[in-house]
């Protein structure tokens, strides 16, 4: 695919647009990495016009910016004001770009203007053989909902022009596990269940609903964040070496991971699944209100869950992939833990050995640690003394002079330049509605309850049982 010369960008005057997608592109202009002849064509509902949306546009980019930076991206914008469920608005905004063959369009809108929007594209003829369509989440709410939008999408533009984001894939880190496990020697032949004994990925936020109440009590915990960016890490950390690093190699073996996790239905649910909802508490010693309270009505959304899953193949029999994630936790904190095996046998007496664990940090800092045993200096007499050491990676000092990229960076240049390796296949995302669905029919037909717990608390009292029956820990 060649670099294309127009983006469309729909919902441009919403939150995301304006925190993520607008600052996003402007650091890929400082860094003279768009093309130098991309013009970005703004829409959404709003009256404005192409100065008074570059006034807009101005108000989300660093104040510290360079301002011959700041003008030069502020040229590339132009605004068309369009109601995307009426057809008839589609023809004026076709005009506004003029090379059809190479056309990068992103869907910042909710997922219910999804139709009428793509409709309004292919009668405009704006879904030719040169355009490529992004979509964010969430690509429905359950996989009836996602396979309607992915015909609807479908319908316009072939998969190969169809890119699906999940913004994790576009952070460093999680891109980190690719290059980690696949450009060493030294963790490929112990990555399996002979040597690991469990996996956990934990994502904490400290936030609550952040103005968005009404999508987020739609949605809760599973389907906000598991179905999405907790699957991909867990596609990520368990998939086959890829052949190559293009987009059906990558994508070929995430699925096969997907389509391996073991149902949790109505017969496993209670074992293992925990539903949460925060009730007031505090976090960092400032007192937060519970959920009900932040949403304004009575709720049994979780805001919490805990999840223990299997991947049932060779590499991964047996091996519990502990999944937690909720709002109001008492950090904000995204890590994956790896947990390898004990040694065999100890010649070390009684004294206690801990089993190796990598720590991969994805966020706030990004890193990667592996704790290890080694001998504390000493004259002991009876025998050694060890003590157990992290072997830090120091990726924040490897790359100090780096800036930290919003994710949405690397995505909109992949978007840009025809690259689908980090967006999300069909398959995929239908493979992890799946799984979702399943689960929440199981609460259902056991009647779970999310469980109370105060904010600032890693879940409820049931989260820490459903690793403890297995004698694990969560990593605090
Ligand atoms: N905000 C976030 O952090 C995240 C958001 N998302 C998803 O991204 C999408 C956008 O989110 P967000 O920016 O927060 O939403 P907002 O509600 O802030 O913005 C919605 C945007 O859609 C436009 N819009 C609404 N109705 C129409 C219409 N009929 N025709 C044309 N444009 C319309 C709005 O235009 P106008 O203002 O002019 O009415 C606005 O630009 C949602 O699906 C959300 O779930 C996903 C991950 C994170
Ligand atoms: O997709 C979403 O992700 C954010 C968390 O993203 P992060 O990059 O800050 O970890 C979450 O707050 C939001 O509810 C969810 O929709």
């Amino acid at each position: 695919m060649s670099a294309c010369t127009h983006l469309l960008l729909f919902g441009a005057t919403g939150d995301l647009a304006r925190r993520m997608l607008l600052p996003s592109l402007f650091a890929l202009d400082t860094e003279g990495l768009l093309p130098q002849c991309l013009r970005i064509i703004a829409t959404a509902r709003s009256a404005h016009d192409d100065a008074s949306f570059q006034a807009l546009a101005a108000d989300t980019l660093p104040e510290a910016a360079d301002p011959q930076a700041r003008s030069r991206f502020l040229a590339r914008l132009s605004y068309v004001a369009l109601d995307a469920s009426d057809q008839q608005g589609f023809a004026a905004l076709a005009e506004a770009v003029p090379d059809r063959g190479n056309l990068a369009i992103f869907l910042s809108t909710a997922p219910a203007l999804f139709g009428a929007t793509i409709a309004g594209l292919a009668s405009a003829g704006l879904a030719g053989p040169g355009a490529r369509l992004a979509l964010e989440k969430p690509l429905g709410d359950s996989l009836a909902a996602s396979r309607t939008i992915n015909d609807a999408v479908a319908a316009a533009y072939p998969e190969d022009r169809t890119f699906r984001i999940d913004h994790y894939l576009g952070k460093e880190t999680v891109q980190n596990l690719m290059g980690f496990r696949f450009a060493n020697t030294l963790f490929e032949p112990l990555w399996n269940a002979a040597h690991i004994a469990h996996v956990q990925i934990s994502i904490g936020e400290t936030v609550g609903l952040e103005g968005r109440g009404d999508y987020y009590d739609g949605m809760g915990a599973l389907r906000d964040m598991v179905q999405n960016h907790m699957l991909q890490l867990v596609a990520l950390l368990a998939m086959e070496p890829p052949a190559r690093l293009d987009p059906a190699s990558v994508r070929d073996e995430k699925v096969k991971v997907l389509r391996s996790l073991r149902p949790i239905d109505a017969a496993s649910v209670e074992a293992c699944s925990v539903r949460g909802q925060y009730t007031a508490g505090a976090i960092d010693g400032v007192a937060v209100p519970g959920y009900t309270a932040d949403l304004g009505r009575a709720s049994d959304t979780e805001t919490f869950v805990a999840l223990k899953a299997y991947v049932d193949n060779w590499r991964w029999k047996g091996v519990p992939f502990y999944l937690r994630t909720g709002k109001r936790a008492p950090e904000r904190l995204s890590e994956i833990i790896v947990q390898f095996r004990a040694v065999p046998h100890s010649i070390f007496g009684a004294a206690p050995l801990a089993a190796n664990k990598l720590v991969i940090t994805l966020q706030p800092d990004e890193n990667i640690r592996l704790s290890m045993m080694a001998k504390a200096p000493g004259l002991d007499q009876d025998g050694l003394k060890l003590r157990e050491l992290p072997l830090d990676i120091g990726l924040p000092n490897a790359f100090a002079e780096s800036r930290r990229r919003i994710a949405y960076e690397r995505l909109l240049l992949d978007l840009i330049e025809g690259r689908q390796t980090l967006f999300v296949r069909r398959d995929e995302v239908e493979a992890q509605w799946q799984w979702i669905d399943a689960i929440r029919a199981g609460w259902a037909a056991r009647g779970m309850a999310a469980r109370p717990h105060s904010a600032g608390t890693w879940g409820p009292s049931a989260a820490i049982a459903l690793t403890e029956r297995d004698d694990v820990t969560w990593h605090d």
